[in-house]
């Protein structure tokens, strides 16, 4: 499994109170796979997301990405296999303003210590990006954008691709070329990807979904 979740629960001290938000949560990923989270505002989507991104640590449970149960690292090897091992996909795109689409595209590769050029040119070519190489982030659509944050995030091939909602700023047409473009690379990387979305109509492009409800996963 690329991303296991076993009895995770999750609490937020709030003024009213803990709240509980996710509540003794199982989940599998395996390569090659992936899953659609959906859930009404507030369910706890992000929050799982989050943890599986190595981002928060649950209150209880375990969670395991790519071999290697997070609990039982410290600070720094967390942060490494959150460098190496995930690939966060996000709503507003977040690529870096001064530099040009050409190294927005390596960025997360050379972090991780993994460059490959070629790759990146493969990638490129796909995503569509090919004569946009040296503007800068400003200079683009914001389906353009997205798909620079697509191949940055695939350059550095992670094994586990956690996206965020990645069309909700794009029209559905625009949103869709995206979507299906993320789909092809991560089928053609064998990556697992796992996918927050409010809408159905995406969650069933993908290979499973599930919905989070009353802090728990409902197949
Ligand atoms: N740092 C925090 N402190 C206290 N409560 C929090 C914190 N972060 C999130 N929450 C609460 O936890 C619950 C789940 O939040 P989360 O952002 O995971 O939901 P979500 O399903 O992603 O929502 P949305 O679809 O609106 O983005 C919400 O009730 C939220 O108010």
């Amino acid at each position: 499994m690329v991303l296991s979740l076993r009895s995770v629960t999750k609490r937020y001290q709030t003024a009213e109170g803990p709240l509980t938000v996710l509540n003794t949560v199982d989940l599998d990923l395996a390569a090659g796979q992936s899953l659609a989270l959906t859930g009404e505002s507030g369910s706890g989507k992000s929050t799982l997301l989050h943890l599986a991104g190595a981002l928060d640590a649950p209150d209880e449970g375990e969670v395991t990405v790519a071999g290697h149960r997070l609990s039982g690292l410290n600070d720094s090897s967390r942060a490494e296999v959150r460098r190496t091992r995930v690939g966060i996909i996000f709503q507003q795109y977040n690529l870096v303003p001064s530099l040009t689409v050409a190294a927005n595209l390596s960025f997360h590769a050379r972090l991780a210590g993994r460059r490959d050029v070629g790759w990146e040119k493969v990638l490129a070519n796909h995503l569509g990006l090919t004569a946009l190489l040296e503007r800068y982030p400003e200079q683009l659509s914001g389906g353009q954008q997205q798909r620079v944050a697509i191949g940055r995030t695939l350059a550095a091939r992670p094994p586990l691709i956690l996206a965020d909602e990645p069309t909700g700023n794009l029209d559905e047409a625009n949103g869709d070329t995206v979507m299906t473009l993320l789909l092809d690379l991560v089928r053609e990387t064998g990556a697992a990807l796992l996918m927050v979305t409010h809408s159905a109509r995406l969650a069933a492009m993908l290979d499973r979904h599930v919905v989070l409800t009353g802090g728990r996963i409902q197949p």
